[in-house]
């Protein structure tokens, strides 16, 4: 995959021939190569029915048929289109009235190259967006996987991240930077190793944690450096950016990066080129950028420590992973997985897990989420001897009834609103008590956690019943 090619064809149409070229060349040293050109301006309704052409660069003053009746032409027969005016007349009123015809830019002939490539750039990112777009609605109506086999890696029956997988699968092939978010431990990395499989690019993912990298140590990471660019720099040095050469660049907690590096990435992905340390020659980036973090970057950007320009450029695409406490359902899945991992790694036969202990485990809120989950049954199966895996390692690891429980969310309905008459402080207490033995299968341990409260209050509670 190349950052700038687009799967389009861009029609450069002028009668003079040196220009066509020109700008042909200017545009391929930007990376876009998809370009067809047409010197008579009659011809160029056959084309647009012909060739799939999504972007036209018109000249206005063609003998034959003129710019302005073309580009009518073509905003009428063809919206799909956008059309970029090149002209040779720097006059404001031509200049809205083909604004006014639908002209997507307009651009006189004498303006820097820079600047048109800028146009054409924005112009593909307004396409892309746009497919993309109609992609995403089309998957979301059809909640079934195409490439279910991407995802293996990530055990999970829960709907929300099933619906996420789909998103994935319509961004996946995107140019356009991918932003993961979700707490620590969560799975971001395996979500973006799940989107560089399906994007199909032939390169590698290439992961950078950029937390904690100075200003200096980020430009060198990314960008690299040619020989003798600092002290020190007595070799050249490839940038992480070149090795992700037709892959994926995952930068893995950019909540975390300084102001300085924040306008290197910007400008990193909105002109799609950057400059290795100690070298005047541009270098284009040809990798998919993938960012992650588990901070909020809405708060970040409010307290003016993340560019908001940054930061609306980077979530053009996002996924937030929900943390495992807002998908018990797959604690149970998870547990079965890395026992069996666990067991596998440490040479011993999978141990049974306890029947209360998912239920036990849903009563914790994992403010490590997954990683704390694997690293728990990891300890604990090290620590196995008999058939039935022990609950003492993870009663020891998720502490007392309580201590770590988030508030319960409101329930949504009224569970009292049928009912003639309240029920009294004790009947509640009594009804939830005995919810609370049924659901823990008669634990008290995890019926004390479900209810909040130690295993001595409940003890002296059931003791007061009987
Ligand atoms: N749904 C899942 N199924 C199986 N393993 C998972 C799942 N989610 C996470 N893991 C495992 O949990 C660990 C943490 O996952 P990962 O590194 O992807 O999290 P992260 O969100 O990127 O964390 P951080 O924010 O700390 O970088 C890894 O060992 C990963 O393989």
């Amino acid at each position: 995959m190349t950052q700038t090619v687009p799967s389009f064809g861009i029609l450069l149409v002028d009668d003079e021939p040196a220009w066509l070229r020109s700008v042909s060349l200017t545009l391929a040293r930007a990376g876009i190569t998809n370009i067809l050109t047409c010197s008579d301006s009659r011809e160029v309704p056959g084309i647009l029915a012909t060739r799939k052409v999504r972007l036209v660069l018109l000249d206005l003053t063609m003998p034959h048929l003129p710019g302005e009746a073309l580009l009518a032409q073509i905003a009428e027969r063809h919206p799909e289109i956008l059309t970029i005016v090149v002209s040779g007349m720097n006059q404001i009123e031509t200049a809205v009235r083909c604004m006014r015809l639908g002209a997507f830019d307009y651009f006189v002939k004498t303006v820097e190259e820079d600047r048109l490539v800028t146009g054409v750039l924005r112009a593909i990112r307004v396409l892309d967006l746009e497919r993309e777009n109609r992609a995403i609605s089309d998957r979301i109506l059809s909640s079934e996987l195409r490439h279910p086999e991407a995802f293996v890696d990530i055990v999970t029956n829960d709907r929300a991240l099933r619906a996420i997988f789909c998103y994935i699968e319509a961004v996946a092939k995107s140019r356009q930077p991918l932003l993961i978010s979700g707490e620590s431990g969560v799975g971001k990395e395996l979500v973006a190793r799940a989107v560089h499989t399906l994007s199909g690019n032939t390169g590698p993912l290439v992961a950078v944690n950029v937390a904690g990298l100075d200003d200096t140590v980020f430009a060198d990471t990314l960008f690299g450096h040619v020989r003798g660019a600092y002290t020190g720099a007595d070799q050249a040095r490839r940038g992480m950016i070149e090795e992700a050469t037709d892959g994926t660049l995952f930068l893995d907690e950019i909540g975390d990066l300084s102001i300085p590096s924040q306008v290197k990435l910007l400008r990193l992905l909105q002109e799609g080129e950057y400059f290795p340390l100690g070298s005047d020659r541009p270098k284009r980036l040809k990798a998919r950028i993938i960012v992650a973090t588990h901070r909020d970057l809405v708060a970040k950007e409010k307290e003016g420590a993340f560019r908001r320009d940054l930061y609306y450029r980077l979530r053009t695409h996002r996924v937030l992973i929900p943390p495992l406490r807002e998908r018990p359902g797959d604690i149970p899945l998870l547990l079965d997985h890395f026992l069996g991992e666990a067991a596998q790694a440490l040479g011993k036969k999978k141990p049974t897990p306890p029947r209360e202990l998912a239920q036990l485990l849903c009563t914790y809120d994992f403010p490590g989420n997954i990683r704390e989950l694997r690293a728990m049954v990891y300890d604990a199966v090290s620590l196995h001897r008999e058939r039935i895996l022990s609950m003492e390692t993870f009663l020891k690891a998720i502490g007392p009834a309580g201590a770590k429980r988030p508030a319960a969310p409101a329930p949504e309905r009224n569970l009292f609103a049928g009912a003639d008459r309240l029920p009294t402080f004790t009947e509640a207490a009594e009804l939830l008590v005995a919810e609370a033995m049924q659901r823990s299968g008669g634990n008290q341990t995890i019926a004390a956690r479900l209810l909040g409260i130690s295993q001595p209050a409940l003890s002296k509670r059931l003791k007061n019943r009987e």
